[in-house]
């Protein structure tokens, strides 16, 4: 329910006079400022040139870039240029951006995730943490040092999801003030849960725990777990991983034996570190199936992680699995349908 705190307002109340606080507060206000303009693009779905466009350049990561992908890296980095931020770590940039290494923030982010549902008209979104300018290591900081992170989402309504480190907390756009106002406050995501989210389509390359884990959920009232699971998948990161902070859940992306995804698909310091502390700040918890998330040290900025987030008592038993792969056999049979 909306209790009339703007985003201004709780930012401001968060700051007083701490400088350092002020800083993050600037910078939260100048990507909430990018993401409303993001908003209006992503809005106007197929009448937006753009929208969904190819280039001929791969990220980092090796992702076939989008015209969308590279317009909201530099709409965010150009608000972000003259601002206490003194480098910025994106999906979309093999290197990082430097503006001024003397000033005391960096921002790392993916400016759209969930690229591949741009065309689909499905939600997709900003992610992003703010850290201390630790000069030369900058984004080799473990995410438990992130000073500020969330994500927006750009879904049928525009919602950040943010924390500072005072609980997590969803602020809407009213698009009739321009205001960002307090819909969720200090957000719990239930402890239990009997929803899943994972793209099944790599089981055949997931390991024995996942393949135990997943399996034993399939299993249902039957199996071990003696309930039925619900399972979802948007395949936007924030999408997924607002539904869980609504209604609790767990979202998977585990490494797997795939040529490059033996640490999964998700980027550790602006896609991993992000969710980890939001889910975290909700009373979850986030790993990559055994380690919290935000006590790990990134090598690089662009390093990936498995991801297991949401629900607390699942995460945990998620790394039961990890510590014990149950010898029972695996749950999807090699039996098909015609070799029984
Ligand atoms: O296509 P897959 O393997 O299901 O992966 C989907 C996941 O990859 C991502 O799209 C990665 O983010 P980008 O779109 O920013 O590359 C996540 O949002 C999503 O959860
Ligand atoms: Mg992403
Ligand atoms: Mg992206």
């Amino acid at each position: 329910m909306p209790d009339n705190t703007t985003l201004d307002a709780y930012l401001a109340s968060w700051a007083g006079e701490d400088a350092l606080r002020g800083d993050v507060a600037r910078v939260i206000t100048l990507m909430v400022e990018a993401g409303v303009v993001i908003a209006d693009i992503v809005g106007r779905g197929a009448l937006e040139e753009a929208m969904g466009a190819q280039t001929d350049a791969t990220n980092a990561g090796g992702d076939a870039q989008k015209a969308l992908d590279v317009r909201t890296h530099d709409i965010v980095v150009d608000l972000l240029k003259d601002s206490p931020v003194a480098r910025v770590g994106s999906e979309e940039a093999k290197e990082e951006v430097v503006f001024d290494d003397a000033r005391p923030l960096v921002v790392a982010m993916d400016p759209l995730d969930g690229s591949s549902n741009i065309e689909t008209n499905v939600s997709i979104g900003t992610l992003f943490g703010v850290l201390p300018n630790d000069g030369a290591t900058s984004f080799v900081q473990p995410g438990r040092n992130q000073l500020a992170a969330g994500f927006i989402v750009y879904g049928p309504a525009t919602a950040l999801v943010l924390t500072v480190g005072a609980g997590t907390h969803v602020f809407m756009l009213d698009r009739a003030s321009g205001a960002f106002v307090r819909t969720h406050a200090d957000v719990q995501i239930p402890a239990q849960t009997k929803e899943y989210a994972v793209n099944a389509s790599n089981q055949r390359h997931w390991d024995d725990a996942m393949q135990a884990y997943v399996g034993d959920c399939l299993a249902g009232a039957e199996g071990p777990r003696e309930k039925n699971f619900n399972m979802r998948w948007v395949g936007s990161l924030v999408a997924d991983v607002f539904r869980i902070l609504v209604r609790g859940g767990v979202y998977l992306y585990p490494g797997d034996a795939r040529q490059g995804y033996a640490s999964g698909r998700l980027r550790l310091t602006y896609e991993c570190n992000p969710i980890a502390f939001v889910c975290e700040q909700a009373g979850g918890a986030a790993t990559d199936g055994v380690r919290p998330i935000l006590d790990i040290e990134p090598k690089s900025l662009h390093v990936r992680s498995p991801l297991v987030c949401g629900s607390k008592d699942e995460v945990e038993r998620i790394a039961q699995y990890y510590a014990e792969p149950p010898t029972r056999s695996p749950l999807f049979a090699k039996r098909g349908l015609f070799l029984a």
